[in-house]
């Protein structure tokens, strides 16, 4: 079989690996399993993304009315996480296949350093043919550290990998143009840049998902854009991932055509890094023009009106235009102090250059 992708990150949803009354799924998971084997043994590189660990522990432990929500998830998860795990490494080693886990936290994605020493890791495990499962440490992460959803998570990991697609295993088939319980409803096979499906998304999420199909959409477009294709489709179906890699077969997904243009590894991590920005540079109107403009360019000192906050050199900060809106993150070249300094100064380094900026 001639493969379309030779480097992926499959994001596996709870709602896949549960069954309606909560219990692990082990016959999806060991089928998810056996496919995830076969590509794996035929070269392609996969790095899983899993969810689970919260609704495996909610059904071993059961829910308690006298915890609060987070103690709950806290101890769920924390005893789901080692259900989960142990039944994966059970399961490929059937094949043949060792598996490491990767718990992390949205902090490990702030800054640069810790940002490669996790890319490090999953890079050291890959060349040595082991498969990471990633998940969040949900037993650690508390409310405003936390990652959105882990299809948040799973587009940091594809982006940070650099791999070639990232596929979003869910309960449905795709991204349907209207109710995904309305029969008259289709999935939206492909979603070109700038295409807007927002109003075709429902609040309503699946009994075990966090994020719903909104995060899934928006965490899409920003990772397609970085030149990985995103595809969304049902994990429930049998040999889903074999069929979206097997050139020849057309499967029901949605799938988020990768813009052509090449995205450096720091550019990305920095696209990733907005919530981790430590102040905001204030940019005039015309510099704003310049910065929005088709060619890339440097954010110099005589464009900057104000220095919000305190910061270091190669600390990320947010470019806000002169109507208050942010128009990207950059890494910056001086600490707050310097940056006051040259405000409005012509003939200076540029406070952000084109190499370490992200436009929104
Ligand atoms: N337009 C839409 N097309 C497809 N699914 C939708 C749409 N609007 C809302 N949804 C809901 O999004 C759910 C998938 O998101 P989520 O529950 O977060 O799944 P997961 O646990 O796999 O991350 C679907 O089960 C569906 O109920
Ligand atoms: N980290 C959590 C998963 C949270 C989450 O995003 O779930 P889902 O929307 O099903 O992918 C867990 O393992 O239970």
């Amino acid at each position: 079989m001639s493969h379309r992708f030779k480097k992926i990150a499959v994001k596996i949803g709870s709602n896949v690996l549960t069954r309606v009354d909560g219990t692990l799924d082990i016959t999806r998971m060991s089928a998810l399993v056996d496919q995830i084997s076969q590509l794996h043994k035929k070269g392609v590189e996969i790095v899983m993304v899993s969810s689970g660990a919260v609704a495996s522990g909610r059904s071993v432990m059961g829910i308690s009315k006298k915890m609060d929500v987070v103690d709950q998830r806290q101890l769920f998860s924390a005893v789901g996480q080692a259900k989960l795990i142990n039944h994966y490494y059970d399961l490929f080693r059937e094949h043949g296949i060792t598996v490491g886990q990767v718990l992390t936290t949205k902090e490990n994605f702030g800054s640069r350093r810790h940002y490669l020493n996790q890319r490090n890791c999953m890079r050291i495990m890959l060349d040595n043919k082991v498969i990471p499962i990633v998940n969040e440490n949900d037993a650690v992460s508390v409310s405003e550290l936390m990652f959105t959803d882990n299809d948040e998570l799973s587009g940091l990991i594809a982006s940070m990998m650099d791999m070639e697609a990232l596929i979003i295993l869910s309960n449905i088939d795709g991204i349907f143009n209207g109710s995904p319980s309305n029969p008259e409803s289709k999935v939206i096979r492909q979603i070109e840049k700038g295409q807007d499906v927002a109003d075709f998304i429902q609040s309503t999420k699946s009994t075990f998902g966090r994020g719903g199909m909104l995060t899934k959409t928006t965490i899409a477009r920003k990772i397609a854009d970085e030149g990985i294709d995103v595809i969304i489709a049902n994990g429930k179906r049998d040999g889903i991932l074999l069929q979206l890699l097997d050139k020849k077969q057309d499967v029901v997904c949605t799938r988020f055509v990768a813009s052509p243009a090449e995205v450096s590894s720091v550019k990305k991590w920095i696209a990733h890094s907005e919530g981790f920005a430590k102040g905001e540079i204030h940019v005039n109107e015309n510099a704003a023009k310049a910065l929005t403009g088709d060619k890339a360019v440097s954010l110099l000192p005589i464009g900057a009106t104000e220095i919000v906050g305190d910061f270091e050199k190669d600390d990320i900060i947010r470019i806000i235009d002169p109507q208050g809106v942010l128009l990207g993150v950059g890494k910056v070249q001086y600490n707050s102090l310097r940056s006051r300094e040259l405000l409005g100064k012509k003939n200076q380094k540029p406070l952000v250059h084109c190499d370490y900026l992200y436009l929104e």
